[in-house]
């Protein structure tokens, strides 16, 4: 297996999250980075986006989902988000790091980082 990776930096999307009552009527940042293990070979030989992972694609399922899905905790969109990309793309691996900005005064930033893999969603 190859270590490819196609990657989305720093993706911020504006929604409700939160886990107090003053946090349901206003909009907060999150802020995405995603890695996702996939083999770009295929896509290189012939220099066809359609065999590899649409960044772009991608980042506009991540957005839809973020707002959609209204949760508490950030561990929950990022379990979502996982769960997509895995099953929704020829993506292996995945790595999530969810970024709340401005969530707690005097930290640079506070979040979660999850690592998920495409086997975890298979049907046995
Ligand atoms: N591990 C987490 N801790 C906290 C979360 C969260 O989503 N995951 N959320 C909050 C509040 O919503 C906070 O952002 C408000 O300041 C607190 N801790």
């Amino acid at each position: 297996m190859t270590q490819d990776i196609v990657f989305i930096e720093a993706l911020k999307v504006d929604t409700v999250i939160g886990v107090y009552d003053w946090e349901k009527s206003i909009q907060q940042t999150l802020q995405f980075d995603v890695e996702m293990r996939t083999d770009i070979r295929a896509a290189a030989e012939v220099d066809d986006l359609s065999k590899t992972v649409d960044y772009a694609v991608v980042s506009e399922d991540i957005v839809k989902l973020a707002k959609e899905n209204q949760a508490e905790l950030i561990e929950t969109v990022a379990e979502k988000v996982a769960e997509r990309i895995l099953t929704h793309y020829a993506v292996n691996s995945v790595q999530i790091s969810l970024r709340k900005l401005g969530a707690v005064a005097s930290t640079q930033s506070v979040g979660v980082r999850i690592e998920r893999d495409a086997t975890l969603y298979q049907a046995v």
